[in-house]
This record gives C-alpha cells, structure tokens and sequence, in this order.
C-alpha cells in the first residue's frame, strides 16, 4: 500500500528510560489509531537484527532488560548501515504508514531528524522527553559507557530548536496537563483539517 501523505510528523527524542515509549504510546491511545500511528525507527533495525542473530522480535522490541544486552552491538549494526545511507532506516520505517498523524517514537541522530526535514519540512515537529537520572534509574536505567555516552543516546543533545519539551518524571502525573494543552490541541486540529 502507498504511503499517504502526513498533515503532522511528531519525532520524539530521549535519553534511556525517559519514557519515549510511554509517552508516545499514550499520544497514541489519545488520538486514536484512526487518526495517528507510532513509527519506530528501530522497527525496521530490530527486525532485521532479531533475524540474523535468531533472536526474539518482541522482547527486543519491549520495555524489558532482554534488549540490553544487544544494544551495544545493534547501535554498531545500525550505524554501519547509516553510514551507506542516512535515510534507510526512516524510509523503511514510514513505508505503507496510512495515518495523517505519524509518532515516531524514537529519534536519536540529526541525521533522522534531517530526513525528516528534507522530506516533510512543513509536517516535521521536534519533541524531546525528558526525566531526572533518578527517575530514569528506578525505571531500570543504569549509565553504561560506550552507549550512554555516545551518538545514539546522546545526538540531539545540543544543535535542536524542540518544539516541545515533555517532562516526564515520576509517575509522570504532569503529563496529561502538558500534552493536552500543547501538542494533543495542535494535532486534534491539525487532524480535522480537509
Ligand atoms: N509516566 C510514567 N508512569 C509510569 N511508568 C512510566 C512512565 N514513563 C515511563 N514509564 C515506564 O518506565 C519504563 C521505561 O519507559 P519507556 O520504555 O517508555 O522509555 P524509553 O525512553 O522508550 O526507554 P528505552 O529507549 O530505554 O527503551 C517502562 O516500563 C515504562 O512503562
Ligand atoms: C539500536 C537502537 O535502535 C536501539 C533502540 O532501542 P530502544 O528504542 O531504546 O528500545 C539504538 C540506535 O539506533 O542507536
């Protein structure tokens, strides 16, 4: 199926454990599955990197402590991909998506936001999700060198205008209140919009 064009392209960004995922998935349930779907970046990676090395997709895909121990590996896969195509992982990652709305859950480098730029320049808006360490810790984060400190963790942390900034610390009982007087009230319009 061809791949309709987006009235709205929210790309979310955030360190380990900030809360991307639940963050997006509840923009998600807010707007409805109608209106909006969630694009992973590293879908496509996953689904790749689970079939070669005979691993489970949905633990990888997941919440959980499984994903850790490939992720140091999965980021070098990934970028040596990247490297003889910035835009392999954002193109695979869009193909067929039907909803006006798309949340990608997941932007880590200037290179996908730049995709995204390039190609949906009107469409393209920068969330960042942000939680304390202390936060981030009792969710399971611990700093691990080598993927904390670099690129994919820690790309965006300078060089980006974000449209919005998202705390979402503890358990995230300030969340409703910003997403619904900010980015929710823009997308609910944007997706009545003909
Ligand atoms: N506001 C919240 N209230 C309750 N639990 C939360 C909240 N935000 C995140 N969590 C929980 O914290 C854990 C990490 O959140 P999530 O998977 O969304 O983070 P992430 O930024 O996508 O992390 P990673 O990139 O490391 O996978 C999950 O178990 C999630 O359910
Ligand atoms: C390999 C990688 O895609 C893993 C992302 O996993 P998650 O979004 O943290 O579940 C990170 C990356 O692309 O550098």
């Amino acid at each position: 199926m061809a791949t309709v064009e987006p009235k709205l392209i929210l790309l979310f960004s955030g360190k380990r454990k900030s809360g991307k995922d639940y963050v997006t998935d509840l923009i998600h349930q807010r707007l409805g599955p109608d209106v909006c779907c969630i694009v992973r970046l590293s879908g496509p990676l996953k689904q790749q990197y689970a079939q070669d090395h005979g691993l489970d997709l949905g633990e990888l895909m997941g919440p959980g402590e499984y994903k850790e121990k490939y992720r140091a590996d999965m980021i070098q896969w990934g970028e040596n991909q990247r490297e003889k195509d910035p835009g392999f992982f954002c193109r695979l990652a869009i193909k067929g998506a039907q909803q006006l709305i798309w949340i990608v859950s997941d932007a880590r480098r200037l290179s996908d936001l730049q995709w995204f730029w390039r190609e949906y320049p009107s469409q393209s808006r920068c969330i960042r999700v942000e939680a304390s360490e202390e936060t981030r810790r009792e969710r399971g984060w611990e700093f691990t060198a080598g993927i904390d400190d670099a690129e994919s963790e820690c790309g965006l942390d300078q060089g980006v205008n974000f449209d919005w900034i998202i705390k979402n610390d503890g358990d995230g009982s300030q969340l409703e209140e910003q997403l619904a007087t900010g980015l929710l009230s823009i997308a609910k319009e944007k997706a009545k919009e003909n």
